[in-house]
């Protein structure tokens, strides 16, 4: 018994140290081992999985740019960002099939195969035309009355302004458009102040990001039953939405929705049942949260910066002189000093860390020659691969501040979209906060639009200001979020 055990335990440790030559073989002779990078990352992907499961890779990449790179390749310059998603259409990385709530079941945005993804873009994109879109604007405004609504009551009992928090009152609000002009139809969470919903996603984001980076983890028993209990509240909206909308015997409705459905109805395999659920989730995930950080985000820096905010006010009251005067799209769209402020705070604020593509062919980016064929260990829906690919991962919050292409990177100036600032004028390619290529995002103009009507008509109606002493740190799963979990603004009426 005790030869046995002497010769496994042998054994163990031979296939130990085998492992551990490979690994530092690997490290100082393969094909990555010229790319820059901390000296921990050629061994081990443990320090970078942690601070993605926390969400503060996010905050902590940045500075390593500075010095270094890592085994996925981070990419921070904004031509090789460009090759990346547009010149050369590098596929998406396999990784994101292990964000996936079901490994069988894809979505728009969890779609690897390229053909698959062409295919669900098409079905989808009658959702996202322009002259539908425009036909959305009298839902999208019904749930604009309500927040202002919610604005008035609050402003009712305020001596001289109220506190608004507006990270989650906006939250709610843009959760409510995505359902009254996408999904059939409004929870008016914004006039209930629910915030129910939005732990929920939450809790379930933060789950994929563990998932993501530990795919065994749904190996655990109970796993299934624990993932639908801390998604029930999602879940029993998602049902609702569908049972009020199979239940209408109403005239034919056109909207994402019945896209979605009639999917499912048109190729049940391409699309089965549990899809129809999960892009739902999806659209309320992608289309909500962001938008609503978007608005926060230029709030935040309106109410530091009180010059712009200024320079702001003035544009709209001079496209909007009288205060009852509709707010619209259309009237919205050419605001130039509005759309500078909306740029310039996406591109402080909205940094997407979701890119990641890889290499099908040796290329050069940043100067380096990223390898097509790297044998390494991945993970997908719990099987183990061995991969022959580099992932690559557009980092656009460094592009998106390089000093070497924005004078003053780090500071908050609109000015630089409307001309010259420093010698320089801003170009739109370097902006990625909605990434760009076949992968953008399909709701770019859905958001535009959403976020033009919020802010006209929020600044035309209430004078905002500044509550001090808060924090702006920020963590992110897939949509960022605020550590002290909410963000306040002074709201009061305009005279
Ligand atoms: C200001 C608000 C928004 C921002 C900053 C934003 C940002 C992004 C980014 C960066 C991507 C690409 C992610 C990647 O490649 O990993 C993306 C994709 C996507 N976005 Fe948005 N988005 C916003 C609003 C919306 C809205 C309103 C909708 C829906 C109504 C939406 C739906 C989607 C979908 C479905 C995808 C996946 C597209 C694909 O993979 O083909 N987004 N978004």
């Amino acid at each position: 018994m005790e030869t046995y055990l002497t010769i496994l335990l042998g054994l163990a440790l031979a296939e130990f140290m085998r492992r551990c030559c490979y690994v530092v073989l690997h490290a100082f002779t393969g094909p990555l081992s010229k790319v820059p990078g901390p000296f921990l990352a050629k061994f081990t992907k443990i320090p970078w999985a942690m601070e993605l499961v926390k969400g503060t890779h996010f905050n902590t990449v940045g500075p390593m740019f500075e010095k270094y790179d890592s085994d996925i390749i981070r990419i921070s310059d904004c031509t090789s960002i460009q090759k990346i998603i547009i010149t050369d259409d590098l596929p998406k990385d396999p990784m994101f099939a292990n964000f996936r709530a079901y490994p069988e079941i894809p979505t728009l945005f969890l779609e690897v195969d390229k053909a698959s993804h062409k295919h669900t873009k098409k079905l989808l994109s009658n959702g996202f035309s322009p002259g539908y879109l425009n036909q959305l604007e009298p839902l999208m405004q019904g749930c604009i009355d309500k927040f202002e609504k919610v604005l008035d009551s609050a402003c009712a009992k305020g001596d001289d302004f109220a506190v608004i928090d507006m990270a989650n009152t906006l939250s709610a609000l843009t959760f409510d458009v995505m359902c009254a002009t996408s999904l059939g139809g409004s929870f008016d969470l914004v006039t209930s102040n629910d915030l129910t919903l939005k732990k929920c996603l939450a809790r379930a984001l933060k789950f994929a990001s563990l998932q993501s980076q530990v795919p065994w983890i749904r190996l655990l028993p109970g796993f299934r039953t624990g993932f639908n209990y801390l998604t029930a509240e999602i879940n029993n909206v998602v049902e609702e939405i569908i049972t009020r909308r199979r239940a209408d015997t109403g005239p034919a409705q056109k909207d994402l929705l019945q896209i979605i459905l009639d999917a499912n109805v048109a190729d049940p395999i391409f699309f089965p049942e549990q899809r129809v659920r999960e892009e739902i989730k999806l659209f309320i995930v992608a289309g909500s949260d962001t938008t609503s950080m978007t608005v926060t985000q230029c709030l935040l820096q309106l109410v530091n910066n009180p010059r712009t905010l200024k320079c702001l006010v003035e544009e709209i009251d001079r496209a909007f002189p009288f205060k009852n005067e509709d707010i619209t799209f259309a009237k919205t769209q050419d605001l130039q000093y509005m759309n500078a402020v909306i740029y310039e705070a996406m591109r402080l604020g909205m940094h997407p860390a979701t890119m990641m593509r890889y290499t099908e062919n040796p290329t050069v980016l940043s100067g380096y020659q990223i390898p097509a064929k790297v044998n390494k260990e991945i993970s997908i829906c719990g099987n183990t691969l061995t991969s022959t690919q580099t992932t690559v991962q557009p980092w656009a919050g460094a592009a998106m501040t390089d000093p070497k292409i924005w004078p003053d990177a780090k500071m908050f100036v609109p000015e630089r979209w409307l001309g010259e600032y420093k010698g320089v004028v801003a170009d739109k390619k370097d902006f990625f906060s909605f990434s760009a290529g076949r992968r953008g995002c399909i709701g770019q103009q859905f958001a535009w639009k959403e976020v033009r009507i919020i802010m006209g008509r929020l600044l035309r109606r209430y004078e905002i200001s500044l509550i001090a002493g808060q924090s702006h740190e920020r963590r992110s799963h897939t949509t960022a979020w605020f550590v002290q979990g909410f963000y306040k603004v002074g709201v009061k009426p305009r005279m």
